[in-house]
Order: C-alpha cells, then structure tokens, then sequence
C-alpha cells in the first residue's frame, strides 16, 4: 500500500502503449539489436549476481530459458547464451510457434541446448519438463509488453513445473499479467527478480500483481521515458 512519501504510480510508470511509441523514437538513432544487448547483459548480470549468492559459482549452474516468439524472447535467450558462455549449463525451451532469429542464433553459437517445445512431440515435451524440474534458475521470456493475459501450452505446463527451489527471473514482466493494471487473475509465472526496461510498468507496481513480480530492477538501454 502506498505510504505518505511513495509518489504516485501515474508519475513512476509507463505503459505498454507508452514504451512501444518511447521504443519506436529510440529506433530512430539505436537499432533494435543494439537495445536487446544492452538488455541481456543486463538481465545476464542479474542472473549471474543470483546464481553467486545462492550457489557461490555460476559454472555449472542450469540455467532454462522460456523463450517465447517476439523480443522478449529474444532478450532471454540472449541473456541464456551469455550465461552459457560463463559456464552456466543453458537449456532455451522455445515455448512460442516462431523463435527469435537473433536470440536463438546466439545459443546455438554459445554451444547451448535448444528444446522446442512447440511441436507435438511428446519426447520433446518430457525433455522440456525434465529441464525445468532440474533448474537452479529460469529466466521468464515467454512475452513481455507485447502480450495478452494469461499462458499459453506449453507455457503454462512448463510454469507449472517449475520447482519452489529454483530462482525465477522474468524479463521485463512476469509473463501472463496484465501490463497495465494489478490484476493477477490470469495463469502467470511468480518472480524472485523482475528486470525491466525503461520504466516499471503498472503491473510491477499495483497490487496484487506486483507481488508476483517479486524484486524489480530498472534497467536503462537507452529509451528515453517521456
Ligand atoms: N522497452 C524497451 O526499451 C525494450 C524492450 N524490449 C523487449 O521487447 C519486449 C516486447 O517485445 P514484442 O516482440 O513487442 O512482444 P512480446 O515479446 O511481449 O510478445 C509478442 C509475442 O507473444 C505472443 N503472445 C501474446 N500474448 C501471448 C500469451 N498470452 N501467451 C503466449 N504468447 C503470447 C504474440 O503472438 C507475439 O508473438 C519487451 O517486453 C522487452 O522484453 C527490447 O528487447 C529492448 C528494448
Ligand atoms: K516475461
């Protein structure tokens, strides 16, 4: 609840529709490629300060990306390879039906394991499960400001299976909530950590939304907020 010194949440967040045109005027000058690098280093350095605290090393840690189609797929996937390349063990899980070019690209050149989930194939489904059971943290991708409530199959199995031990990490939201309002009813992922973009966005700060978010890190890539 805000407290007599907590400014107004009007003044501290953006909204999607406020990020995207914000996002767009950035583009302008920055490229695209350039804006998720900045990024995944900076959800990969989160990870990493994690993995550290709870497990003293990074090497060897398993590490699982849920990685759904658009850029915030593909920031986590991005991060995923950076984490493989400083000795964490990254599974991708591609959750969406298309993965991010890009994202994808880097894991594979990092030498990490790609499940795709998409296709119903039972093998690959098991093999997503057991990864994620296994994980000492997963990194939330599925979406980001671009979404609508709620996840998808196989997102929502996957979620659901995600052990009380592991460290959750999403990308800019905790996948599956509402972007601009606290309401939390819809099936979404439960955060430690939530590293953002730009701004908070309201589901970050409203209640009872904001208690799935967990902590909230701000992280500027260079949107200017308006
Ligand atoms: N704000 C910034 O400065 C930057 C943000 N970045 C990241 O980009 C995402 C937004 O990416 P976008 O491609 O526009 O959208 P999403 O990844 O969130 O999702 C689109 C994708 O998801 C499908 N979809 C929609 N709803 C659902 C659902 N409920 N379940 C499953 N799939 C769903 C939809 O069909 C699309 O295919 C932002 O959050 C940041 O992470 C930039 O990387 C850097 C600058
Ligand atoms: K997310």
């Amino acid at each position: 609840m805000a407290g007599p010194n907590t400014p107004s949440t009007a003044i501290l967040t953006m909204t999607a529709q406020q990020v995207r045109d914000a996002e767009r005027e950035a583009m302008r000058t920055v490229s695209e490629p350039v804006l998720m690098a900045r990024a995944a280093d900076a959800i990969a350095a989160e990870c990493e300060a994690l993995l550290l605290e709870r497990h003293g090393r990074t090497q060897g840690c398993r590490v699982v990306v849920l990685a759904g189609s658009g850029n915030n797929g593909g920031d986590a996937l991005l991060a995923g390879a950076r984490l493989h390349y400083r000795g964490a063990a990254t599974t991708a899980v591609l959750v969406g039906p298309t993965a991010h070019a890009m994202g994808r690209g880097e894991c594979e050149a990092a030498g990490a394991l790609i499940i795709d989930a998409q296709p119903d194939a039972p093998l690959n489904r098991a093999a997503a499960r057991q990864a994620v059971e296994d994980a000492d943290l997963v990194i939330d991708g599925i979406v980001g400001v671009g979404a609508k409530p709620g996840l998808r199959e196989p997102a929502d199995a996957l979620v659901a299976a995600i052990p009380s031990r592991a460290i959750v990490v999403a990308v800019d939201i905790p996948s599956g909530l509402e972007v601009d309002s606290g309401v939390s009813t819809a099936s979404h992922v439960r955060a430690h950590v939530t590293v953002t973009f730009t701004a908070p966005k309201p589901c970050l700060i409203e209640e009872p939304a904001a208690a799935s978010a967990g902590r909230v890190v701000v992280v500027q890539v260079g949107v200017l907020r308006r």
